[in-house]
């Protein structure tokens, strides 16, 4: 009886996920999927991509060097973002863009580990160095679900990279973008904010640790972010928006544990219901580089559509203290 049910439950999951993949295929997910704007768009525009070798950043990157930017990739492992980059330089050849000669200044690859703020100081001041111009910063880079782990600075891993770290990048990187605007900044987040408090009480998760509400924190608090900077940049023409990309096939729930035996199951569901990194990836381009979202600032954005945010991600008083807390902690001086 229990084998029965076992097999018709693994049937009824199966029968779904092919009528999904039928529908996916079909559907107006997949014409997305291929890839739209004028190849010209973004030409003569740098950007600044934080964990653009794999997942969405990749799919982000190969984009927007197709659309004409120039793309800086900050990554933490160098080895592997030169090989992704090497790809990348290889697809833009195939697709017709230029050379390999002519893609090697388009493309460049800089380590960045946002666990360390010696790390985002050196890269913010090479970067600053060589580079005349920086049109749009992509906060993308994000750690998922870790075991409890401190940053080389001893904060908590994912409010340290994903909310720390970027905050240290974009406010040494204001200058260069505001002298070069209109710019922008993007900011990936996360749906799964809605399930995060900012506890000022244990920012560190000293007391307590709890992987998915760290994760939710560290996303609100990118939310929270976006909005105060948002309010200190106005009359800037520089613009800064965060995103939810929706539920993505990457390899973000690494440290999440599946059974081997439900893995099979997993890899279907998740190929059947899941987004593609460059289906994911839409709505960091289209706050990039669309001209819909020219002087728009502030807001919270989901398939490339504003969306409603929770009265928490509004909280201007929370806001304001979590950005004054933050510049403590990364030791920015007034
Ligand atoms: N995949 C999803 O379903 C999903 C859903 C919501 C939000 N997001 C967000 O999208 C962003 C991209 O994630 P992804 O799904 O492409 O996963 P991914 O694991 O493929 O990419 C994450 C990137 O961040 C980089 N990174 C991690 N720690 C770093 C550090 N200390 N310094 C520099 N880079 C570091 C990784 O090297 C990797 O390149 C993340 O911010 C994530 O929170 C993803």
């Amino acid at each position: 009886m229990a084998v029965a049910s076992v097999a018709a439950a693994l049937l009824a999951a199966l029968g779904g996920a092919l009528w999904l993949a039928a529908r996916r295929f079909s559907g107006p997910r997949n014409q997305r999927q291929q890839g739209g704007g004028d190849p010209g768009l973004m030409h003569g525009k740098t950007v600044l991509i934080t964990g653009a070798n794999s997942g969405l950043g990749r799919a982000t990157a190969a984009e927007l060097l197709r659309l004409g930017a120039r793309v800086i990739m900050g990554c933490r492992d160098r080895a592997r973002a030169e090989e992704a980059a090497g790809q990348l330089r290889q697809e833009l050849c195939q697709a017709g863009g230029a050379g390999p000669d002519g893609t090697d200044g388009q493309l460049v690859v800089k380590e960045l580990d946002l666990a360390s703020l010696r790390s985002v100081r050196a890269f913010c001041q090479e970067l600053l160095q060589e580079e005349p111009r920086l049109d749009v910063l992509i906060n993308n880079a994000g750690v998922f679900h870790c075991p409890y782990t401190k940053t080389e600075d001893g904060f908590e891993m994912q409010f340290g990279v994903n909310h720390l770290g970027h905050f240290l990048l974009t406010n040494l990187l204001l200058g260069l973008l505001k002298s070069s605007a209109p710019s922008r900044i993007v900011v990936v987040s996360s749906k799964l904010y809605k399930y995060g408090e900012i506890n000022f009480e244990d920012l560190n998760s000293e007391q307590s640790y709890n992987k998915s509400f760290c994760y939710s924190r560290s996303k609100l608090a990118n939310i929270l972010f976006t909005r105060e900077l948002a309010r200190r940049l106005e009359g800037t023409n520089v613009t800064v928006n965060v995103l939810h990309p929706g539920i993505v096939r990457t390899n973000l729930g690494r440290h999440i544990h599946i059974p081997l035996l439900a893995r099979p199951l997993f890899n279907l569901v998740s190929w059947a219901f899941f987004k593609t990194p460059l289906e994911g990836a839409q709505t960091s381009i289209y706050l990039a580089c669309s001209p819909d979202v020219e002087g728009v600032s502030g807001r919270y954005f989901g398939d490339c559509k504003e969306e409603e945010l929770l009265p928490k991600a509004m909280d201007e008083s929370v806001a304001r203290k979590l950005w004054d807390i933050s510049e403590v902690m990364v030791g920015i001086l007034k």
